[in-house]
């Protein structure tokens, strides 16, 4: 019995559009209750929300036998965090802030078994083999793997077609808010000159042969977005979307203007 067959790779593979959603409350229940709602993909959000890799590990459990596969996004590309999120199950991993290709290929070794890598092996514990239940997992648990890098500084767009050429990196994130920062645009992702970087990064990408994704709170962006490229694209957060509904629902019953934004747009 082989490893299971990630469906957000093959999608990928094939450019077939998968629409996601953040998932940052860091809570099992919480990722469980967002699975429903009918999502491609839900990233699991270990950078900016209060997670570990217990929570991690938990919240890709609860989207067992849902639509929506996870995707965990770690806080940092350390490879004890790679080898343990993996072998706990997740079959799709993105790294932010990655900007040279020696960082991309160590990533890329990060989640390949020997010898094309240094995953360490201790699968045969973990739920990614369903406890040593999947007899073949070692053989073929690198071809399931999913590995997406952030490119959201100048340093990583100036590095990105030669991240993009490396066989194993299967797509490239831009992360607006942190590109718009890192340009002096901080607090602007929809800023004209961030997104003129981003289409000239769709671009790039696509000339490489892989997948482009993105995030957005503005669904005229996303639509924007999409028509520029974009392979996979979130467009909201759990916590955004708690803030947005349950202030406007006050405002509706006590009469008030429910119009006005409830949450940050900057993002
Ligand atoms: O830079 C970005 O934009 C992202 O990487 C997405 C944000 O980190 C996400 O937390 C939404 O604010």
């Amino acid at each position: 019995m082989p490893a299971p067959v990630n469906p957000f790779k093959a999608a990928l593979n094939e450019r077939r559009f998968q629409l996601g959603f953040w998932v940052a409350l860091a809570s099992p229940y919480a990722a469980e209750v967002v699975s429903g709602s009918g999502y491609d993909w839900l990233l699991i959000d270990g950078e900016h929300a209060p997670n570990d890799i217990p929570s991690l590990a938990a919240q890709v459990q609860a989207l067992k036998g849902s639509q929506s596969h996870a995707v965990v996004r770690l806080p940092v590309g350390e490879t004890w965090m790679i080898k343990q999120i993996l072998d706990a199950g997740a079959q799709t991993v993105m790294i932010p802030m990655v900007e040279t290709v020696e960082d991309a290929e160590r990533l890329v070794r990060a989640v390949r078994y020997p010898p094309h890598g240094d995953r360490g092996v201790g699968a045969a514990l973990g739920r990614a083999s369903r406890f040593s239940r999947i007899g073949d997992y070692l053989e073929t648990a690198d071809r399931e793997i999913c590995l997406i890098v952030q490119i959201e500084s100048r340093a990583g767009l100036d590095a990105l077609d030669r991240i993009a050429a490396i066989d194993g990196i299967d797509g490239l994130f831009i992360g607006p808010s942190d590109l718009a920062a890192d340009m002096g645009l901080l607090g602007q992702p929809g800023h004209a000159d961030v997104t003129a970087a981003i289409r000239d990064a769709f671009a790039r990408i696509a000339r490489a042969g892989k997948a482009s994704g993105i995030m957005t709170l503005n669904l005229d962006q996303a639509r924007l977005y999409r028509t520029l490229g974009a392979d996979f694209m979130a467009i909201g957060t759990d916590v955004t979307t708690l803030v947005e509904a349950t202030t406007r629902l006050r405002r509706q019953y006590q009469g008030e203007d429910t119009q006005g934004p409830a949450g940050s747009t900057g993002y």
